[in-house]
């Protein structure tokens, strides 16, 4: 029987507060609006990013509220003028919206669309500014204008891409965040050219992804620098070929990195957030060209430094969001990459967990061995 124009009611993960354990509930879904789609997540995996806005340190973090934003799953219903997506299309969520119209999308310069920013900064669909989310008649926030913790979530249709019928979505869930960050940190927004010298800070999902990303891109050594040293054997099969342990020296990190390549690294990634380890990624640039881009989510707050010197002696500091990848054109593209087998997917995934179990999927998140849990969200 159709759904359609009907309040679906479902199971939710709710982050009643932060900090606290999350709460599964039965949430009430309201059916999509003018511009908006319904979609039944089936698998989503989970992100550092949702921890540390549970953690309450994000300002845009709003409670209570339905955390989540790396997923997959089948488009239940859509709201009126809703033309790119129907009924039963294979989807993923972009946090990262792509409306091809605003200033953003037709700079050609960013992947920063600001269509709907002002309404899922704030936990709120942007029609009416209100939630589609309730509990007994209570509004419950949305994040990142995803919220993939719940069985059925209501999108921006210019957050919604469509992808090849035949991925599978257990798998390709990890396409809505980690993976394509790192791979696009390296191929659109650094530009890693043939021959290059790479150092990656951080042998996480991202980390894992940037060194990917640059073997792909034909760099010449890939630098991976952990404070776990468990991680590096591990890290060869992403590309790393040296790794270096800050805690075996007692030079500063960039200074080691600086010596062992005649002045520095061409370009380096920070896939931590940590402001000081930014730091040492852009000091241990080279010289004239040397670039850092700084992929990790530091606290709200938090500041980076360093001596100005460092940029007028031809250094650069860059950022990126979501790889610099254009959220509806390209992760579909992405998707067709994995089915070609040309990145890789599944070696990412080293958990599985059902939504019942998401906090023990995070505390299993947490812990060294893991790169990403998925969620089977129907169970
Ligand atoms: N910019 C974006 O669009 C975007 C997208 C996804 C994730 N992120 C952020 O990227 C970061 C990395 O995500 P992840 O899933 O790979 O995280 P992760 O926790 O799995 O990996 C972080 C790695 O850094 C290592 N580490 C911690 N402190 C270190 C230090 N001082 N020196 C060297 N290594 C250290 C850890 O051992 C771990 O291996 C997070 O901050 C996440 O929020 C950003
Ligand atoms: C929008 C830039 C940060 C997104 C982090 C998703 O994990
Ligand atoms: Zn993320
Ligand atoms: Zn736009």
């Amino acid at each position: 029987m159709s759904t359609q124009g009907q309040v679906i009611t479902c199971k939710a993960a709710v982050a009643w507060e932060p900090n606290k354990p999350l709460v599964i509930e039965d949430v009430e879904v309201a059916p999509p609006q003018a511009g908006e789609v319904r979609i039944k997540i089936l698998y989503t995996a989970l992100c550092h990013t949702d921890a540390y806005t549970w953690s309450g340190k994000d300002p845009e973090g709003l409670f209570p509220c339905v955390l989540g934003h790396e997923a997959a799953g089948i488009v239940e219903s859509v709201g009126e003028g809703v033309t790119d997506v129907k009924p039963g299309d294979h989807v993923i969520p972009c946090y990262q919206a792509e409306c091809k119209d605003c200033k953003f999308c037709k700079s050609g310069k960013t992947n920063l669309c600001g269509k709907v920013r002002a309404a899922t900064g704030v936990g709120v669909m942007m029609n009416d500014r209100k939630s589609r989310f309730s509990i007994k008649g209570k509004p419950i926030y949305h994040f990142m204008g995803t919220s993939t913790f719940s069985q059925y979530t209501v999108v921006h249709d210019v957050s919604v891409a469509k992808i090849d019928p035949q991925a599978p979505l257990e798998k390709v869930c990890l396409l809505g965040c980690g993976v394509p960050t790192g791979l696009g940190a390296v191929w659109n927004t650094a530009k890693v050219e043939s021959g290059s010298i790479v150092s990656v800070f951080g042998l996480g999902t991202v980390g894992l992804a940037v060194a990917e990303g640059a073997k792909a891109a034909g760099a010449s050594r890939i630098i991976g620098i952990d404070i776990d040293g468990k991680k590096f054997e591990r890290a060869k099969d992403f590309g790393v070929t040296e790794f270096i342990n800050p805690k075996d020296h007692d030079k500063p990190i960039q200074q080691v990195i600086v010596d062992m390549t005649d002045g520095g690294v061409d370009y380096s990634f920070e896939c931590i957030g940590n402001v000081s380890v930014m730091r040492s990624a852009l000091e241990c640039c080279h010289k004239g060209w040397g670039m850092s881009v700084i992929v990790g989510v530091a606290a709200s707050g938090q500041e980076i430094s360093t001596r100005p010197f460092q940029l007028v002696t031809g250094r650069v500091w860059k950022g990126t969001a979501f790889g610099g990848f254009k959220s509806r054109s390209q992760v579909p593209w992405l998707v067709d990459k994995y089915m070609k087998k040309e990145i890789k997917v599944d070696e990412y995934i080293t958990h599985n967990q059902t939504l019942s179990e998401i906090n023990k999927a995070f505390d299993m998140m947490h812990e060294g061995d893991c790169l990403r849990v998925v969620l089977d969200m129907q169970t």
